[in-house]
């Protein structure tokens, strides 16, 4: 399947040029984009993205994405908070109409593929996109690792009824590093096939995003980063991580 059509099979994805050993829902599974709003920037990306999933399962994919999406609106105000900017900092033209990704993630046991297409990763390290990501993970898997300040890999354990949550490109540009995005990866060591379920919460599709003035006087009065529109950062990196 091509990732318009929304699964991705094992091998599918890539990380820095290396097939990464899970399959996903997930293409289809983001904020839907009306043909011609943003121009040429979405291209790739417009149209209706919903498969038809079985039963009611979209009615709670909904749900599901309306909370998340609340609940990261609300770390964003905490976030604009501990940084000392307005309360509304993450609203309007930056993130009042955010764009969203959802996805539903397997990771199945190493034995269980086939030996010629088989790496050892699941997820090869990256960093997210966004602002922010809010992984649910199974409870008794660990898998997900976080590379800490001394370099070494961590495990990001699973704590039953909470969200590891990642910080994306777009917050440590906007803070103008103040808040860095962590490095992590996914190996399934374990004998069971893992689940996950991310959310991606972003910019504006269209946001020009770039160090806040506040920020970069915290931090030596110059930008760190270039400005970079979030929409051509997702279409060039979704248009790399996929074998075409
Ligand atoms: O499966 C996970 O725990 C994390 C997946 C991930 O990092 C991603 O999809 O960006
Ligand atoms: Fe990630």
């Amino acid at each position: 399947m091509t990732p318009q059509e929304g699964h991705q099979r094992v091998g599918e994805n890539v990380t820095k040029g290396k097939p990464d050993m899970h399959e996903a829902i997930d293409s289809p599974c983001y904020s839907p984009i009306e043909p011609g709003r943003y121009g040429d920037l979405a291209k790739p990306m417009e149209g209706s993205n919903l498969l038809n999933y079985p039963s009611n399962f979209d009615v709670l994919l909904e749900n599901y994405i309306n909370l998340l999406g609340d609940l990261s609106r609300k770390i964003m105000k905490g976030v604009a908070l501990a940084l000392g900017a307005p309360l509304a900092a993450f609203e309007g033209g930056t993130a009042g109409d955010a764009f969203w990704v959802l996805r539903l993630i397997g990771y199945p046991v190493s034995a269980d593929i086939l030996q010629e297409e088989r790496t050892d990763i699941g997820c090869g390290a990256h960093t997210d996109y966004g602002f922010l990501t809010l992984v649910n993970q199974d409870d008794d898997i660990c898998a997900l690792e976080v590379r800490n300040q001394s370099g070494e890999w961590i495990y990001a354990k699973p704590v039953p009824g909470t969200f590891i949550c990642n910080i994306g490109d777009m917050l440590k540009v906007w803070s103008n590093g103040i808040y860095q995005p962590t490095l992590h990866r996914v190996v399934n060591n374990s004998p069971r096939y893992r689940v996950s379920v991310a959310f991606f919460y972003e910019s504006n599709f269209d946001a020009a995003v770039e160090p806040v003035e506040f920020c970069r006087e915290k931090t030596g009065g110059v930008a760190k980063y270039e400005k970079v529109v979030y929409g051509e950062h997702l279409v060039q990196k979704v248009l790399t991580n996929f074998v075409m």
